[in-house]
């Protein structure tokens, strides 16, 4: 009986010591916060904004230290020269994604961005979006995104109060239209509102304030009625296979009906070869949207808080534009090229707001031994863009929207910085994984920023008690994976009188690239449409070809 006893206590005593162990930062790994028992450092992994104090410890731990989240190791990568050697080097060992079990709930594991690397899901994925790579296709894009660029500046021009929703507008369209060969003429329409149900519900459920799921799974065994976030993921699961089914249904009728419009989706339809069944085709062309249109509306709405915060940044740029292109017509795609300026404004916005400030979480699939180093095989590694992209070590004022810096050097960062290990694409990622959309993201969003700099002017608005401009809050963010500004007000007035004519007239001109993508717009929205786009005055501009549209 005793001997029972002893084992009894001594296998109690080895729990005990075993489940203190766990959390406990392994020997070999890079330093980091101290440690408690059992949740490492998960009782201090920052809920809001977690970039932020990711940057505050880098600055004590510096440029890779890891995190215990109870049995799990993740490295924070803060540093330029750790992502080069460590992440771009190593990209198909630090390539993978940790498995995130509400959202791969969410996509039934057909998410690109979310699968392991080398899976199926992700090669075929990634062998279908090729052709947004492919500089042809692109250019072929480019008379959608005129057009919607067009449209934008004349929707601000009437509406300028609604320019946060335009601008979401914009983005969304030309992504439907591209993706999947519709577009979404108002900023009031039904499809818009979904969609950004769809993305606000997926930013719940990519934010920090759903609890650790993966790291303590025996919550996942919480029943419905406490679990908020399970209805959450129902909820979202559902919207995101009614929108995207039914936009790929539209693309499908097109096709049988030989009314294709050289849609993506419609590429996929009918290539040979592509092992992909309804379901994933769906879901791809969801996540092209939504990879391809909230980061890029975050993006038009990062820059144009930060033109308003700044305002000798708008006046340097406008005067550059008014230089290359003048007052009589707006800029085109051919223009940006001239514009160097223009460009470090671009490159700047990514720096100043990246709009993926922890890029997506990496996860190693193998032992990699870095610098004195052991990181385990399963770490999470998060990219930490914003840390590498506001350290004060690199940047002249890194908390100041400064596109000079792009002018002075290459990279932005201080002359006497080695630039050995820079590269301007890091808001976009690293490795395997580097987002296959940066190109297209970058060529729109550059015309879309000459244009609203071409045609007006931004202010913060006015107090009207005191009469002085109002201090912009730069900080006024939502918490997610992506990094968006709250709604906010700006004060929008044309440049320039003879302007508003051209804006006008070039919105009527793009009328039949739009009515292209607009085949499943009702009969009688599409006469309202017809009418408010038949109001030429002055002289008509000639829209551009559309390339990609089959007749
Ligand atoms: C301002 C615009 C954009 C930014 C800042 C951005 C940023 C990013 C980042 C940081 C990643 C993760 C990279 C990594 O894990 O290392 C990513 C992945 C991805 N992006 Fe983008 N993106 C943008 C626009 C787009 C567009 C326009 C598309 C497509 C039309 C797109 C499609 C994707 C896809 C499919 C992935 C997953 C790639 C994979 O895991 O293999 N993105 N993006």
């Amino acid at each position: 009986m005793y001997v029972t006893l002893y084992i009894g206590i001594a296998c109690l005593l080895w729990a005990v010591f075993a489940l203190l162990r766990v959390g406990r930062r392994g020997r070999g790994l890079p330093p980091g916060p101290p440690t408690v028992p059992v949740l490492g450092n998960l009782h201090i992994f920052p809920t809001q904004k977690p970039f932020l104090q990711f940057t505050a410890w880098a600055r004590t731990y510096g440029g890779i230290y890891s995190l215990k989240m109870a049995d799990r190791t993740a490295i924070v990568v803060s540093s330029m020269t750790v992502v080069k050697d460590l992440m771009d080097a190593n990209s198909i060992e630090t390539g993978d994604r940790p498995s995130v079990y509400i959202l791969d709930y969410v996509t039934k594991g057909l998410h690109v961005g979310l699968a392991p690397l080398g899976s199926y899901v992700w090669k075929t994925a990634r062998q279908a979006i090729k052709p947004l790579i492919n500089p042809k296709t692109l250019n072929t894009y480019q008379p959608v995104a005129y057009a919607e660029s067009s449209q934008l500046m004349y929707d601000i021009l009437h509406h300028p109060e609604d320019f946060y929703s335009q601008m979401q507008r914009t983005t969304f369209s030309f992504a439907t239209s591209i993706v999947f060969g519709c577009r979404c003429p108002g900023y009031t329409s039904p499809e818009l509102a979904h969609f950004i149900e769809v993305v606000r519900l997926w930013m719940s459920l990519t934010s920090t304030e759903i609890p650790p799921l993966d790291f303590l799974p025996f919550l996942k065994y919480v029943p419905e009625r406490w679990a908020y976030w399970k209805t959450l993921a129902q909820k979202t699961r559902k919207l995101q296979h009614d929108i995207y089914s039914g936009m790929l249904a539209s693309a499908e009728d097109r096709l049988t009906n030989n009314r294709g419009n050289g849609s993506f989706i419609e590429s996929i339809l009918i290539q040979k070869g592509l092992e992909m069944d309804r379901d994933f085709i769906a879901h791809l062309g969801g996540i092209l949207l939504e990879g391809g249109s909230d980061t890029t509306s975050t993006f038009l709405q990062s820059f144009t808080l930060a033109i308003i915060a700044f305002p000798d940044a708008q006046k340097k740029a406008q005067e550059e534009i008014d230089r290359v292109i003048g007052h009589d017509r707006s800029p085109t795609f051919e223009d940006i090229t001239q514009m160097p300026y223009l460009q470090a404004v671009i490159k700047e916005v990514h720096r100043f707001r990246p709009v993926a400030p922890l890029a997506v979480p990496h996860m190693t699939s193998m032992p990699l031994e870095y610098d004195g180093y052991i990181i385990p095989k399963g770490s999470t590694i998060f990219l930490n863009i914003w840390g590498i992209l506001h350290d004060p070590e690199v940047f002249e004022r890194p908390e100041d929207f400064w596109p000079d810096r792009y002018i002075i050097t290459e990279f932005g960062i201080k002359p006497e910085v080695n630039s050995r290990d820079w590269r301007n694409s890091l808001p976009f990622g690293s490795g395997k994984r580097l987002c296959p959309g940066m190109t297209l993201a970058n060529t729109s969003l550059s015309l879309h920023v000459a244009n609203l700099l071409w045609a007006f002017n931004f202010q913060a608005p006015f107090d009207a008690k005191t009469g002085r401009k109002t201090k912009v809050d730069l900080e006024a963010y939502f918490s997610g994976l992506s990094y968006t500004p709250k709604p906010f007000k700006v004060v929008i007035t044309p440049r320039h009188h003879g302007r508003e004519d051209i804006i006008n007239n070039q919105f009527y001109a793009c009328g039949d690239i739009y009515k292209r993508f607009e085949e499943h717009i009702a009969s009688e929205e599409a006469e309202e449409l017809d009418k408010l786009r038949s109001g030429r005055s002055g002289a008509v501009i000639q829209a551009p070809k559309t390339d990609c549209v089959e007749d």
